[in-house]
């Protein structure tokens, strides 16, 4: 048996340590889904007595796979059948050709869970292109592959996926995977599993500090500038090298194109993520949009009340991220009316750079990473529940006392990866405000842990009951449906008390947020001062009215609405991972048929502005669908008078003109179409009737033929769900109409063949 130890009331029990027992669990993760799963297997785990060790693939080297008895690999399937973006170092390893045919992971014994939709094509693509070459590299499957599924017919609340779908699957998945672990993994004598009430230690500890560690504090972060500075001036050496070539002139399209890669090398934690060979992986997708955008549900439910709060913006500090860039907010306007439905922001930043040589003048299909923060009222609220007061305010450390090393607590008592905190000295306060995400809709294990804070018996049985895993919706009914934070839990359950030194384990990290960056070309860079460039956002901030009418916000929408003109920030800017989108003096040439909709506009501007330095750029067709032409046209005034730029808007929302009523009634009724008009186009969608920009679209059959015909970029922005279809399926029925091919199927195959156009998506 374990060996126990009474903490206050709780019982802790440490797992035994045993030679060669140990498991490895990485997850690829865009929004936290896989790394809660990965979270529960690894408490399964260190209950069954496995070391484990948990983080995200990118954190992990191939070799670290051979260092244990058993890997858990636990992914998304992200953009179009893509791995998520935590993955894209470990991937691309993994893929690497000098691999093949060397079995060099016939010593790992694996299995792996994958999340997914099957409302995606690629359903669950990721696990299954993983899994693929896992086995392709010799490494050995110990358990059967699982794939959870979050459609399903009540699997949508507020345009959210209920994760109960994906428990359907995971819950007997896990169970399985657990007996299997009993069976064939048995324990000695004497050793039995650690139960479910009985709490682990913390993974990661976190203690009032003592002047010793503010001093070592202080030292690790200055030596941690020391190398910053060294690695900014390592990366000017290398562009420097490659600028100079004055024996051997160079064309303009090369010297962009050698610009181009210069300034990739420019964000060094950019430089980790790709290796050289970076063309590679021009057909993957960037879908890194702020996922929080997604409102697929009708208006009315996010008409907002009043808030009647009194709100203290969080304070400025800037947080130790490693690479992050440093900006400053220029306007932050809304542009859809007040009593529009939805409160979409122009946000522009100017960014001050070390040297004006750090960011690349053409940049469409980058992001911006925004890190929001909590309310000062909200971690306050945390601090009076939890009875934290004492100590709020002073510093704290992370890990084992400095001199005491040696301590098996070292065990367990680490820093968390990626938790960038203020500079030292930090406090519980500062971790609450910056850090730990307090309002967030708790995880199943959240509930769980809660149960171990409590004295009260009647609050430990709810608890257990809520996270237990059961045929039920309890946990969802709770949590997910009424959208319902972790203070709101809180406050359900005054008996919780949760020790400082658990803060660490029990909260979620605030994530970034990526929005695309709407600006390029000329517009970007200030000739006035070098050092700063200017960048352009758009933003759809997530608001909503919860089944119990309260009034919600996402963490980054509350943080963007109110984010004061002025005020200095951190970001990072992420390059897009696809060459797909470089203009140059060559590649402006082809055509541009652009479909945006919503702020799915952003990207398509950054784009077109881009192109416009090039007098030779071939034409654009521009595809624009939202509801209202007074209320979410974004960017309309820009369009007039850009040669060679064609705008088709397409306002769902607003009467339709008579040709459009002529040709929404003439694609309404199916006979008409299938009785001979348009040969080979048996399965037009007709989108009940709706201005869509697949109406728009098929209109202008003809004119996208002719464009299709000289290799064009086509580009389709904005909301996932079933509008990337639809497009694609007009776009196919285009090159029927302009007679490029002749039926629905030819048209499939012409449209993926990469030497007729190219082809970028990006949809959230
Ligand atoms: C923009 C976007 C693209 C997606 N693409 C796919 C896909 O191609 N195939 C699939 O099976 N699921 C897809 N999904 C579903 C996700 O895999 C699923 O939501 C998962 O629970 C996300 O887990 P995560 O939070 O760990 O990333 C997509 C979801 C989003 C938001």
């Amino acid at each position: 048996m374990a060996e126990l130890h009474e903490v206050d009331h709780r019982e802790v029990a440490q797992p035994v340590m045993m030679e060669g027992r140990s498991m490895i669990i990485l997850y690829g993760s865009e929004t936290g889904n896989a790394q809660e799963i990965a979270t529960e297997l690894s408490i399964m785990a260190r209950r069954l007595h496995f070391q484990t060790v948990v983080d995200e693939m990118d954190s992990f080297k191939l070799t670290d796979l051979l260092a244990h008895q058993l890997a858990v690999f636990v992914t998304s399937t992200s953009g179009q059948g893509e791995l998520p973006k935590n993955t894209d170092k470990f991937w691309r390893n993994l893929r690497r050709q000098k691999l093949n045919g060397t079995n060099c992971l016939a010593k790992v014994n694996f299995s792996i869970f994958g999340l997914g939709d099957s409302s995606y094509p690629k359903f669950n693509w990721a696990a299954r292109k993983l899994r693929v070459r896992l086995l392709q590299l010799g490494a050995h499957e110990f358990f059967r592959p699982g794939e959870g599924d979050e459609r399903h017919d009540n699997g949508w609340v507020l345009g959210y996926p209920t994760p109960s779908v994906i428990d359907s699957i995971w819950v007997p998945w896990f169970q399985e995977l657990q007996d299997t672990l009993a069976a064939e993994c048995p324990l000695p004598d004497g050793v039995r599993p650690i139960p479910d009430d009985v709490q682990l230690p913390p993974r990661y500890t976190l203690r009032l500090a003592t002047p010793m560690d503010l001093d070592h504090q202080m030292k690790m972060e200055s030596e941690e500038e020391a190398r910053a500075l060294e690695r900014k001036f390592q990366a000017t050496k290398t562009k420097s090298a490659v600028q100079s070539h004055v024996d051997h002139p160079r064309s303009k399209d090369m010297d962009l194109e050698d610009m181009w890669e210069r300034n990739k090398a420019t964000f060094p934690a950019d430089i980790a993520r790709r290796s050289a060979a970076w063309e590679n992986q021009n057909h993957r997708r960037v879908d890194s949009l702020d996922k929080d955008n997604i409102i697929t549900d009708h208006p009315h439910k996010y008409l907002l009340e009043p808030r009647s709060e009194n709100q203290t913006f969080p304070p400025p500090d800037m947080l130790n991220i490693p690479h992050a860039l440093h900006a400053q907010v220029l306007h932050n306007i809304r542009v859809t009316p007040a009593d529009h439905w939805q409160d979409v922001r122009k946000i522009s930043l100017d960014v001050l750079l070390d040297r004006p040589e750090d960011f690349p003048s053409c940049a469409a299909g980058s992001t911006v990473t925004i890190y929001p923060k909590n309310y000062p009222e909200d971690a306050q609220k945390l601090i009076d529940m939890m009875g934290w007061g004492p100590d709020a305010d002073k510093p704290l450390a992370w890990g084992v006392a400095v001199g005491k090393e040696d301590s098996p607590e070292q065990l367990h008592a680490m820093r968390p990866p990626r938790l960038y905190t203020k500079k030292a000295p930090c406090t519980l306060r500062d971790l609450l405000i910056h850090n730990l995400d307090i309002t967030a809709i708790p995880k199943r294990n959240f509930l769980r842990e809660l149960a171990f804070f409590t004295r009260e018996e009647n609050e430990k049985e709810r608890l257990r009951q809520l996270s237990s895993f059961g045929p039920d919706q309890e946990f969802y009914d709770y949590t997910s449906r009424p959208r319902r934070t972790i203070l709101e839990v809180l406050r359900d359950f005054p008996g919780v008390k949760i020790p400082l030194d658990r803060a660490l384990d029990m909260f979620p990290f605030i994530r970034g947020r990526d929005f695309s960056i709407a600006n390029g070309g000329d517009s970007i860079r200030r000739t006035d001062d070098s050092y700063v460039i200017r960048i352009e956002l758009l933003v759809a901030l997530v608001e909503y009215k919860t089944i119990f009418k309260k009034p919600r916000e996402g963490l980054c929408s509350r943080y963007l609405k109110n984010l004061p003109e002025e005020i200095h920030l951190r970001l990072d800017i992420k390059l897009p991972t696809t060459g797909k989108l470089i203009t140059d003096g060559n590649s402006c040439r082809r055509p541009l048929i652009a479909i945006a909709t919503g702020t799915g506009i952003a990207p398509i501007r950054a784009l077109i502005q881009d192109r416009a330095r090039f007098f030779n750029r071939g034409p654009t067709l521009l595809f624009y669908g939202c509801r209202n032409e007074n209320a979410d046209y974004f960017f309309k005034k820009e369009w007039v008078g850009i040669p060679g730029l064609e705008v088709f808007p397409a306002f769902s929302r607003d009467p339709v003109s008579p040709g459009d009523q002529e040709a929404l009634e003439r694609y309404e009724n199916k006979l008409d179409m299938t009785n001979g008009a348009i040969p080979g186009l048996p399965g037009l969608q007709y989108d009940a009737g709706k201005n869509y920009v697949q109406l728009q679209i098929r209109k202008q059959a003809q004119k996208i033929g002719e464009l299709m015909r000289h290799n064009p970029l086509v580009c389709v922005c904005g909301n996932s769900g079933r509008m990337p279809s639809s497009v694609r399926d007009a776009l196919l029925d285009c090159l029927v109409i302009s007679k490029i091919v002749s039926n629905k199927e030819e048209a499939n195959h012409w449209f993926d063949n990469q030497r007729n156009l190219i082809f970028w998506q990006e949809t959230w």
